[in-house]
């Protein structure tokens, strides 16, 4: 598999981690600092302090980008988007549309970015990653801490004040976070990355029965949690908006099309349509990164056309269908 990662923080040429059938193994994150507001730990939101590394391509990426605009932190926290291949060299920075260079350290390769953190650091070179100007190392690299730390720990800086994860409704987003992260978020990558046919069906299977069960569920309500958008949608966001264009084809997610459920498609045209959202959505960038960077999987490398996209040209419905 054409990709590496870091050990010992030198770059090695490494594929993904599977379990002895074949089961996609995620590695877990490293960097797990939290920024304060109430100043318990060494990082404080402050403007201009701290930087934030993304891919477009990314749906873990895409859920901090989106709540950076939501919170109208684009002023606050500075950004730089990775090209969208990844091979042999991990991400790398480029002059391709879509793009925004390192601004810091000028970086070829992101792992640069985790070297300085950790000059012997060892893991997968991962987006997203948010870097603290001031002491110089890497804050967080987690994308659901992330999403948390931007929409409650910048409340002050925020030129956009709205929570989406309201005390009273806390425990709930955690625990519908939670449920869909394994069958949805990371089900079509264990999908994709399944190396036998029976960790692909096992995981096909759940994620299917889990969109199966949230269509139901949005039948009845508006979002997840219920009538207001909280950060549990902007994770399941990330993961629909690609879906049709992405995981039903080149990871073999093909039991049905989001388009082809109705309480799906209004959920995620409503959020897509929510101000400023399909500015941080790039199906370009999309396509390219997955269709390119995995030739185990699409040897050719070749991007399909379609599909002719039904978020900007048809009006899906604006209540749940029952
Ligand atoms: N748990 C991480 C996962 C992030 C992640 O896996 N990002 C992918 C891009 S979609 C990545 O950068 N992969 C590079 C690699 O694994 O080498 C998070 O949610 O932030």
């Amino acid at each position: 598999m054409p990709t590496g990662m870091l050990i010992n923080g030198e770059w090695r040429k490494e594929g993904y981690q599977k379990d002895s059938d074949g089961r996609f193994l995620r590695n877990p994150t490293t960097f797990r600092n939290w920024i304060k507001a109430d100043g318990s730990s060494n990082f404080l939101p402050e403007v201009g302090r701290y930087h934030l590394y993304v891919s477009l391509a990314c749906p873990w990426a895409h859920r901090v980008l989106i709540m950076r605009k939501l919170k109208g932190l684009e002023d606050a926290i500075s950004l730089s988007i990775v090209d969208p291949y990844m091979g042999e060299e991990g991400w790398h920075f480029s002059e391709e549309a879509g793009t925004i260079p390192d601004p810091i350290f000028g970086a070829t390769y992101l792992r640069e970015i985790y070297i300085k953190a950790d000059p012997n650091y060892t893991g997968r070179v991962t987006v997203p990653v948010l870097w603290d100007k001031k002491t110089g190392t890497i804050v967080n690299n987690e994308s659901r801490e992330l999403l948390r730390m931007l929409d409650h720990e910048f409340q002050d800086i925020a030129t956009k004040k709205d929570n989406y994860c309201p005390p009273e409704l806390k425990s709930t987003i955690e625990k519908i976070i939670d449920e869909i992260y394994n069958p949805i978020n990371n089900g079509v990558y264990r999908a994709g990355f399944a190396q036998s046919q029976v960790a692909y069906e096992e995981a096909v299977t759940e994620l299917f029965n889990a969109l199966n069960h949230w269509e139901t569920v949005l039948g009845k309500q508006l979002y997840l949690c219920g009538e207001e958008i909280t950060e549990a949608d902007w994770c399941l966001f990330a993961t629909l908006l690609r879906f049709d264009a992405v995981y039903y084809v080149h990871f073999k997610c093909n039991l049905h099309r989001i388009m082809d459920y109705p309480n799906l498609s209004r959920y995620l045209l409503d959020l897509y349509n929510q101000p400023g959202v399909k500015d941080t959505c790039n199906f370009d960038h999309i396509k390219q990164h997955y269709y390119r960077s995995h030739p185990h999987i699409n040897p050719s490398g070749i991007v399909p056309v379609g599909p002719a996209f039904p978020l900007s040209n048809t009006k899906a419905a604006s209540k749940p269908h029952q």
